[in-house]
C-alpha cells in the first residue's frame, strides 16, 4: 500500500455525512493487518466525543481533535497533532507511523482540510494525502445531500466511495444513490459496503490527491479555501472575520445523566423523539449506563431510525455517566429535555450548543 518513489507518509482522509458509516468502516479498516502501523485521527462535531472509545478497541495510536470543527476552529489542531505524530516517531515515543488516517466530522467541509494537508509547508514535506474515501448512506443520501452543502463536497472530492446501509436498502434505492453520487463525482470507485467487510481494494492505487481529476467544482471550491487563506494571512492581527460556514439552523446538544437508564424507559423516550420530530434529528449517539448493566451501551440513530445497539466490553474510563449527543435542525434543546424528563428524569442543565 506504500507509494514507492514517495517517502512522506500516507494519508487517508475518511469522511462522509453524519451517521453514514465512518468509525465503522474505519473500524474494519484498521483490523486489516496491512493497516498495522496506522495513526487514526478523529474529530466529532459536539461537546463530547465518542467514536474514539468505539474505535480504541482497534487501535493503539488514536487522536481526539478538539470538539468543534475539523474544516474550521480545529484546523490548527490537526496540523499540530500531525506534526506533533511526526515528532513522536522520530523520538521512538511510537513504534510506527506508516499511515496516517483522519476520520472527519460528519459536517465537515473536506475542501479546507486538503487544502491544509496539501499547503501546509511542514505537513506537506512530510505527508501525502493519498486519498479521499467518503461513506453515502443510501437510505438517507437524497435528503443529506439536497439540504447539506458539506455533504455534496464530500461526496464531490472523494477519490473513493463506500456506499453503505445497502443492507437495508432495495436495488432500486441503492441504484438511485448510486446514480445521485456518480452524477456529482464521475470519476470516483464505488462500492457497495457490507456490514463487518472491508471493500476489496478499498485504499490500493492511490498515491496522491489530485483535484484536477475531479469535476470543475473542486477545484474552485480549494481555489476559494486558498484565497480565504490569504485573507486570514494578511489580517492577522487584523480584523478578518472568517464566514460563519455552517448552516444556522443546526444545533448540537449533549445530554448527561447521572442515573442509570432504565431500557425501557430510555427507549421510550428515543421512540416518542424520533416518530414525532425525527426528520429534525440529524443524528444521535451515545454510550448509556443502564440498570443492572455493569459495562455501557452504545446507541446510534438517524432521523426516524434506530441503529441496533451494542456494548463496549467495559466503561473506557472513570465516567459512568450516560452521555447522549443529538445534532439537529431547527429544534431547542428544551424539546429533548422534556421528552427525558417525561420517560426517565431530568437530564443535567448543561448548555446546548452550537457548531
Ligand atoms: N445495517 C448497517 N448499519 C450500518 C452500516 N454502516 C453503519 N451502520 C450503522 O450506522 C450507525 C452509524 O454508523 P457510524 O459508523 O457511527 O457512522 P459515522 O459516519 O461514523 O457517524 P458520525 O461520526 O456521527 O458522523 C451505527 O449504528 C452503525 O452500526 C451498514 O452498512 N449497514
Amino acid at each position: 500500500m506504500t507509494h514507492k518513489h514517495d517517502p512522506r507518509i500516507p494519508v487517508t482522509l475518511l469522511t462522509g455525512f453524519l451517521g453514514s458509516g465512518k468509525t465503522s468502516l474505519l473500524k474494519t479498516l484498521l483490523s486489516d493487518p496491512a493497516m498495522a502501523g496506522s495513526a487514526v485521527l478523529i474529530n466529532e462535531v459536539g461537546e463530547v466525543g465518542l467514536d474514539h472509545l468505539l474505535v480504541q478497541q482497534v487501535s493503539e495510536e488514536i487522536t481526539l481533535l478538539e470538539s468543534g470543527c475539523l474544516c474550521c476552529t480545529v484546523r490548527g489542531d490537526l496540523a499540530r497533532s500531525l506534526r506533533d505524530l511526526f515528532m513522536r516517531r522520530l523520538q521512538r515515543d511510537i513504534k510506527a507511523l506508516d499511515r496516517v488516517v483522519i476520520e472527519t466530522s460528519g459536517l465537515a467541509d473536506p475542501a479546507p482540510i486538503i487544502h491544509t494537508l496539501m499547503r501546509d509547508f511542514f505537513l506537506a514535506e512530510r505527508f501525502r494525502l493519498e486519498g479521499v474515501v467518503t461513506t453515502v448512506d443510501v437510505r438517507n443520501v437524497h435528503w443529506q445531500l439536497g439540504q447539506h452543502d458539506e455533504a455534496v463536497k464530500q461526496v464531490a472530492m472523494a477519490d473513493r466511495i463506500v456506499l453503505t446501509k445497502c443492507d437495508l436498502a432495495d436495488s432500486m434505492q441503492i441504484a438511485e444513490a448510486e446514480e445521485r453520487v456518480v452524477a456529482l463525482n464521475p470519476a470516483a470507485q464505488c462500492w457497495q459496503s457490507e456490514p463487518g467487510k472491508l471493500p476489496t481494494g478499498l485504499l490500493e492505487g492511490m498515491s496522491l490527491y489530485d483535484p484536477v481529476s475531479k469535476t470543475a467544482d473542486v477545484g474552485r471550491w480549494l481555489g476559494e479555501v486558498a484565497i480565504d487563506e490569504q485573507e486570514r494571512l494578511r489580517a492577522r492581527g487584523g480584523v478578518f472575520a472568517r464566514p460563519a460556514l455552517h448552516d444556522e439552523s443546526v444545533s448540537t446538544y449533549l445530554l448527561r445523566f447521572d442515573e442509570p437508564f432504565a431500557w425501557a424507559d430510555f427507549s421510550r423516550a428515543m421512540d416518542t423523539l424520533q416518530s414525532v420530530v425525527g426528520d429534525r434529528i440529524l443524528r444521535v449517539k451515545g454510550l448509556l449506563a443502564v440498570r443492572g448493566e455493569d459495562v455501557p451501551r452504545v446507541i446510534h440513530a438517524v432521523q426516524h431510525e434506530r441503529y441496533p445497539d451494542s456494548s463496549l466490553p467495559a466503561w473506557p474510563d472513570d465516567d459512568h455517566d450516560s452521555r447522549l449527543v443529538f445534532i439537529v435542525r431547527d429544534l431547542p434543546r428544551s424539546v429533548l429535555d422534556k421528552a427525558f424528563a417525561a420517560f426517565c428524569g431530568p437530564s443535567d442543565p448543561l448548555p446546548g450548543s452550537r457548531d
